[in-house]
């Protein structure tokens, strides 16, 4: 179980030091499924070792697939070629992207699939993926709309042109995209994958789906923005290199500016391939930020920009991030709940933009308040970049950061970070 609560301490000077991100979720996620799902032995090093990875993990280990944990940062996974039927229902807590590419990916196991999470993931939508796959004639349903979802797979993929709404989540393109190579070598095939309509949320995440596919031998062609050809050649093992977190790095270039520290985070910035990388140009303007920020293509990176945004000196308008209603919770409510409840009137939601009004005076005072984190790891690691500025920040739940940065809290202390009141 979970710590209740902890409250920070500001820590009244520049954060300085060393402090290196896990590696990068998303990354690690495609790489472990790739590697499962080819033949032979892949060595994933720099990867995250979090709830998100685990489950993802341990679901491809209950299909067979052999994975060793030498050490902190790497995973040895050890695949057959193919997927076997799970005894059980393969149960993803709430990582979106194991459930989601999971999902498209069961299809290639010859018997049923159950893809299930918890109680939040249970409310994430997964029907347009659903459908899609359904189009291509798999046999599987989520009564809900949200996970359960049972997949009756016939032992490999489903040839053909798929078109996906990708507008609720990106996943669901990359679920396709990585299951789709898995398709019986014939007449039909290559797979084609096709957007249904222009919207799609951070695109640089099917980016790093197709650079993941290709180290794992795939051949993939793009035919213009919005379709992809995707060859039946399945996955060869390889050995993999994982980058740190954009999406953690975050909160540390965030703690940076906020405080006029200087962290090392041991990669230079330009070095990220994920989308979340585009934050650090936005946040190194801090105490001036644009008067508005398009979240649409950094979505993870929201929450640390709306807390900073507190602190500048002029208002700022959130848009395109109505897809972070269906994350870990709603997280343009939760933002708006935890910053009202810092000072009354400091956020509103107009539509699903989050209009930041932005107080520089709030930095020095003491502001008790109880930040309600809904179980999501970003808005407990985004709030506690209040807590370095504000005395009195409570964070509830705050070890929800397991999902992605296990660490979070004791990586914060070790640039000298305080917390009181711990239960
Ligand atoms: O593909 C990925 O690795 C991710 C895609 C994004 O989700 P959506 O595609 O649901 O917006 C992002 O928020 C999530 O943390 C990771
Ligand atoms: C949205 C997130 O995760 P996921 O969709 O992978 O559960 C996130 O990590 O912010």
């Amino acid at each position: 179980m979970g710590r209740v609560k902890l409250t920070i301490v500001p820590p009244g000077k520049p954060l300085v030091g060393r402090a290196v991100p896990p590696g990068s979720k998303s990354i690690t996620n495609r790489a472990l499924l790739l590697a499962g799902l080819a033949r032979g032995t892949s060595r994933l090093t720099g990867a995250l070792r979090s709830d998100d990875t685990r489950y993802m993990a341990d679901a491809l280990r209950a299909m067979g697939v052999t994975i060793d944990e030498p050490d902190e940062t790497t995973f040895v996974v050890t695949g057959m070629g193919k997927l076997l039927p799970p005894s059980e229902p393969l149960f993803l807590g709430n990582a979106g992207t194991a459930t989601r590419f999971l999902t498209a990916a069961v299809a290639s196991v010859d018997g049923t699939v159950v893809v299930d999470g918890d109680e939040h993931m249970r409310k994430r939508p997964i029907a347009p993926l659903v459908a899609a796959l359904k189009s291509l004639g798999i046999d599987v349903e989520a009564p809900t709309g949200c996970p359960p979802v049972t997949v009756h797979g016939i032992g490999h993929f489903a040839s053909g042109r798929v078109e996906i709404d990708a507008g609720l989540s990106s996943q669901y393109v990359s679920a396709l995209l990585m299951a789709a190579p898995l398709a019986p070598k014939g007449a039909n095939a290559p797979v084609t994958v096709a957007l249904a309509g222009a919207e799609i949320g951070a695109r640089g995440y099917v980016d790093l789906t197709l650079a993941a596919m290709q180290t794992f031998g795939a051949k993939v062609e793009q035919i213009d923005a919005a379709s992809w050809k995707v060859e039946p050649t399945g996955y060869r093992a390889a050995d993999f290199v994982i980058e740190p977190d954009a999406s953690a790095a975050t909160y540390l270039w965030a703690a940076e500016v906020l405080t006029g520290g200087a962290i090392d985070l041991g990669v230079p910035n330009g070095a990220f391939t994920q989308p979340d990388a585009k934050a650090y140009d936005v946040i190194s303007k801090f105490p001036y930020l644009p008067a508005e920020i398009d979240g649409s293509q950094m979505q993870d990176a929201v929450p640390t920009l709306a807390v900073l945004a507190a602190f500048n000196e002029t208002p700022v308008r959130f848009t395109g991030i109505a897809n972070l209603r269906v994350k870990e919770c709603d997280r343009v409510r939760a933002l708006s709940l935890g910053l009202n409840e810092i000072r009354e009137g400091l956020a509103t939601e107009e539509g699903d933009d989050l209009i930041v009004a932005s107080d520089p005076s709030l930095a020095g005072q003491t502001l008790p308040a109880a930040i309600n984190t809904f179980a999501d790891h970003r808005i407990a690691m985004s709030f506690a970049l209040a807590g370095l500025k504000i005395g009195g920040i409570t964070i509830l739940d705050p070890d929800c950061v397991a999902k992605t940065f296990p660490d979070y809290w004791d990586v914060l202390a070790s640039l000298g970070v305080a917390y009181t009141d711990i239960e």
